[in-house]
């Protein structure tokens, strides 16, 4: 049988380029950057799958791309594919949940600690050699020990941080999501609350929604108001799930405490954008899942739902929304 013609359009570790290999045609991209618009339209003008990370994929370039049956992303967020034209052009989709689940719970438990203990600050702080003796308050931070979290998104990577809060630092959870989940309940005496009770009460709030329609702007100016001015706010989600000029104002004028952002409105960030020069925000180039082994184990599952797919097999990883 012939092997299907695919196109990897990022850099990917050697076993899974051997993997891919065995089983396809392969064109590689083996730039970092990524990979211009005209060329991509290009190459998947000419293949029957395309391994891809985080450009958009949308109904011109399917319409550009007449063989192209299968798109695997190396991400769990697939907001950057037109679902509706994958659906309309029957083409497949699929993701990489779970496998990062840990990595970027432990970079959100980072950012609550570096946010409440003032650990960026404190090392420019030292570094810059301000340090003198004496017990300087200047200096203080908030605990994070025993404080109440809220949970907004409680799935594969809300539950992995809400594991590492109530077991790791003892801290009560709230959560808000689409459905009550009653086995988080349990877990980790988890209570689900409204957005707002959600706001109202917790120390620490962590965003971990998908991008969607219903999230876009889901935190604004409205949701910050109803914050504790001693709230830490994390959003390792997408940059889109909050109004980020709303976010500015909201630490401008010390209505919350502090932040710690993984991701952006526009990535990469703007050099002038006013959250860069903000001591009590934490700023992050959207690394939540990039350790080595995580990436590896991303990059193999996105081969693996590629030629499962090809291969008329129904992948691990069908992106929910396209399942029949
Ligand atoms: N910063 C980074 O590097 C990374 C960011 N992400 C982002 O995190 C998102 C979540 O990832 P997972 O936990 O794996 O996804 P998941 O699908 O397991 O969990 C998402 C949860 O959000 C809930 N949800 C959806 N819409 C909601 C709404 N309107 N209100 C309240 N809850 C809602 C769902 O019910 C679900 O429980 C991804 O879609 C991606 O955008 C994921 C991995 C790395
Ligand atoms: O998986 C995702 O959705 C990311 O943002 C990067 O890992």
């Amino acid at each position: 049988m012939q092997k299907p013609q695919i196109f990897i359009a990022k850099p990917i570790p050697s076993e899974v380029r051997e993997y891919l290999e065995q089983h396809a045609t392969c064109t590689f991209w083996e730039k970092e950057t990524p990979v211009p618009r005209q060329e991509l339209r290009e190459h998947v003008a000419q293949v029957e799958g395309l391994l891809t990370a985080g450009g958009k994929i949308t109904s011109e370039l399917l319409d550009a791309a007449p063989k192209l049956r299968v798109v695997s992303t190396m991400s769990v967020g697939y907001n950057h594919f037109d679902i509706p034209a994958f659906r309309k052009r029957g083409v497949i989709g699929t993701h990489t949940p779970g496998v990062l689940n840990d990595t970027v719970a432990d970079l959100v438990m980072a950012m609550m600690l570096t946010a409440g203990r003032r650990i960026s600050e404190l090392d420019r702080y030292v570094k810059d050699g301000h340090w003198q003796r004496g017990d300087n308050e200047s200096l203080f931070g908030l605990d994070i020990h025993h404080k109440i979290l809220g949970i907004i998104g409680m799935g594969g990577i809300g539950k992995a941080v809400a594991k590492r809060a109530k077991f790791g630092f003892d801290m009560s959870i709230l959560y808000h999501n689409r459905h009550r989940n009653p086995e988080v309940e349990q877990e980790f005496c988890a209570s689900y609350c409204s957005l707002d009770e959600l706001l109202q009460q917790s120390d620490l709030i962590v965003l971990m929604t998908p991008l969607t329609e219903e999230t876009r702007h889901l935190i604004g100016a409205q949701q910050f108001a109803k914050m504790k001015k001693t709230a830490i706010f994390i959003n390792a989600s997408r940059g889109q799930t909050v109004d980020e000029q709303a976010l500015i104002q909201a630490l401008q004028t010390k209505q919350i405490y502090a932040a710690g952002l993984d991701v952006f409105e526009q990535e990469p960030v703007d050099r002038d954008n006013p959250l860069l020069s903000m001591p009590n925000v934490i700023t992050l180039p959207h690394i939540g899942s990039a350790t080595e082994t995580t990436r590896d184990q991303m990059a193999m599952l996105a081969a693996q739902n590629l030629i499962a797919a090809l291969q008329g097999l129904t992948p691990p990883n069908l992106i929910p929304e396209l399942r029949s």
